[in-house]
This record gives C-alpha cells, structure tokens and sequence, in this order.
C-alpha cells in the first residue's frame, strides 16, 4: 500500500498579474521503503513538489494522502506533528545553528517535540542525550559532539543535519540538494550514508539536478513546466 498518495497536484502561483503553474496536475504513488530521485531543470517544479510531500506548503488543487490520511483533513497541529514525527528533513547548505553544539543542534527536533506532547510521552534529558549520542555515532561523528557547525567540513555539516533529520525516527526522509553544497567525493559519502538509511526500511526522496546523484535512487521521477514528464526506475 502507498505510503505516499499525490492526486492532480497543482500549485498556481500568481505574481504581478502572471500566473505560474509551478505543479500543472502531478500524481505519483510512494511505497514505503523506496528510495526516489526527482529530477528536473531549474524552475521545473522539484521545490514546490517537495514543499507538498513535506506538507511544508498546500496546493492550489489536488489530493495528498499521507499512509492513507487526507493531509487537507489534517489540524495545523496535526501537520506541525507530521513534519516534527513522520518526516525528516535535510537542505542543500545543511540549516544547523551555528551558536548551537553538534548535540544541540542534533537534539532540537526532540526538544520541539517534548513542547507539544503530552506529559506521559516526553522525553527526559537523559532519554535525549543517549538517543543523539546513537544517531550521531551512527553517522561517525561521536568526536564531534562538542564542536560547533564551523569547527566540521561540509561533510560533516550535512551528516551533522541528516542526524537531526533521522533523530526523531521518521518513516519518511525529504532532502533537497543534499550534496549540492560538497565535492564529488564528499558527496558520494553522503548519499552512501541515505542508502544505508533507505536499507533499514525508511522511504528517501531526493531532489536533484545531479545525474550521478540520481542514480543512487531505484526510482526517477522526472518533472518538466510543473509535470511528471517520466517516473521509472533507474537504469
Ligand atoms: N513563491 C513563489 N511565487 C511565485 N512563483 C514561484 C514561487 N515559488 C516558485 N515559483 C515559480 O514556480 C516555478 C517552479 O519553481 P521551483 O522552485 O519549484 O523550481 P525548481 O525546479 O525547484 O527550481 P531550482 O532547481 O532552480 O530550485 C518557477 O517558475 C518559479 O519561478
């Protein structure tokens, strides 16, 4: 079953009297545990799309079904859960705070968390600070927990961010340019770091303008004037 349901996407988009139709009726199924590249040129649509899948923005028209809920049934705290629970994300110039240690800033999604749950199901201190100690272990940065963002390499910045992203244990992981910002060789580390996350059963998707990036990904969806002009799987 979908883990993922997008149904006649569109997202019109209305500057200055010009009409953008950034999504023009874009439909696609997402199976838990698939790892998915889209791809498109510059001003195709991939942002806009994935702003969707990350509930992050809502459509001009169309469906979204999330593990089989209605998304636009959703309350606003429901979608705040959603993004802090279900979904992980990570951006092209990684968005760690700089004032903030590796462990703070790998910890931020749990201290949200413990905002707005309720009494019974918070996390205490010692629960947090042994969950970031694993996951920051598991992306080999356990040397570096006490370092600030400056003192890491791009790299690590961004295994750094995919830390917080999976800290929360999302189902589903959302990264948008994720090696956009490193070198070929630091990049191909990174995305060997998603696939071994995609191995343990989480769903990744990646936008990319990168060919090679893309082919990591079982599956391409390719995206041209806010349409899906391709989705097979990768050659
Ligand atoms: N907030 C907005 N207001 C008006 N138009 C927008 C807005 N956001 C995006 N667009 C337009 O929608 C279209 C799709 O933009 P989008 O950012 O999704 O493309 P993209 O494929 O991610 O591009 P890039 O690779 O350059 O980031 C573009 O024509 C863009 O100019």
């Amino acid at each position: 079953m979908s883990q993922i349901t997008i149904k006649d996407m569109v997202k019109r988009y209305v500057t200055c009297g010009t009409v953008t139709m950034a999504l023009d009726g874009v439909s696609v199924d997402i199976n838990e545990g698939e790892m998915v590249a889209i791809m498109g040129p510059s001003g195709s649509g991939k942002t806009t799309m994935l702003n969707m899948l990350g509930v992050l923005d809502t459509p001009t028209n169309g469906e979204y079904f999330l593990n089989q809920t209605p998304v636009e049934k959703l309350s606003s705290s429901n979608l705040a859960e959603i993004r802090n629970k279900t979904i992980g994300f990570i951006f092209q110039q990684f968005a760690l705070i700089d004032e903030y240690t590796i462990q703070e800033n790998v910890e931020l999604p749990l201290v949200y968390r413990n905002l707005y749950c309720s009494r019974k199901d918070r996390l205490s201190r010692g629960e947090i600070k042994k969950r970031v100690y694993n996951i920051i272990n598991d992306v080999g940065l356990k040397e570096h927990i006490n370092k600030y963002p400056a003192q890491l390499s791009g790299g690590q910045q961004q295994r750094v961010a995919i830390a917080r992203a999976l800290v929360g244990e999302p189902d589903i992981v959302i990264a948008d340019e994720p090696t956009g910002a490193l070198d070929q060789k630091t990049g191909k580390e990174v995305m060997e770091l998603l696939m071994d996350i995609n191995k343990k059963g989480k769903t990744i998707i990646i936008v990319t303008h990168d060919e090679k990036i893309a082919a990591y990904c079982k599956r391409r969806i390719d995206i041209l004037d806010g349409k899906i002009i391709s989705d097979k799987a990768s050659a």
